[in-house]
């Protein structure tokens, strides 16, 4: 059994800001604790706009606090934010978020992040795989 504190995450080398400057990440579980996903808490600036592709990975975000809209760039359709709606991105869609008030959001990535990774200038993690030696290959 794995019991973590948002205490010994935040300041540590699990806590990533986003390189648009407008988000950051607590890791809560990562690729190392080997259980096929990772966890992470995720907090976006009120009046911002931001770009995801999530090309490699599956993402479901449960949103806990804020509002927003996100829109699914494949088709234009655009869905209201708010605390209690997930949204999960099985499709591996572009798409945006829109934040009029901060936005707390629980996330699940499949397969797991490593640990550090951050949005290239396309939106996208690359896809890294920890490997039994403890080694991380890049796969895409
Ligand atoms: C909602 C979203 O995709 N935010 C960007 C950060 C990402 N969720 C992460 O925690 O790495």
């Amino acid at each position: 059994m794995i019991v973590r504190t948002t205490a010994e995450i935040t300041d540590t080398d699990r806590h990533i800001k986003g390189n648009n400057g407008n988000w950051e990440s607590k890791r809560i579980v990562l690729a190392d604790d080997r259980v096929g996903f990772s966890f992470h808490e995720t907090t976006i600036a009120a009046g911002t706009t931001n770009d995801f592709h999530y090309a490699n990975h599956v993402e479901a975000v449960w949103l806990t606090r804020g509002k927003g809209t996100l829109r699914d760039l494949t088709n234009g359709k655009e869905y209201p934010l708010e605390a209690g709606t997930m949204y999960l991105l099985d499709g591996n869609e572009k798409h945006q978020v829109i934040v009029e008030e901060e936005m707390q959001m629980l996330c699940v990535f499949n397969p797991p992040v490593v640990g550090d990774e951050n949005h290239d200038e396309n939106g996208i993690y690359p896809l890294l795989r920890l490997q039994d030696d403890g080694t991380v290959v890049r796969e895409k």
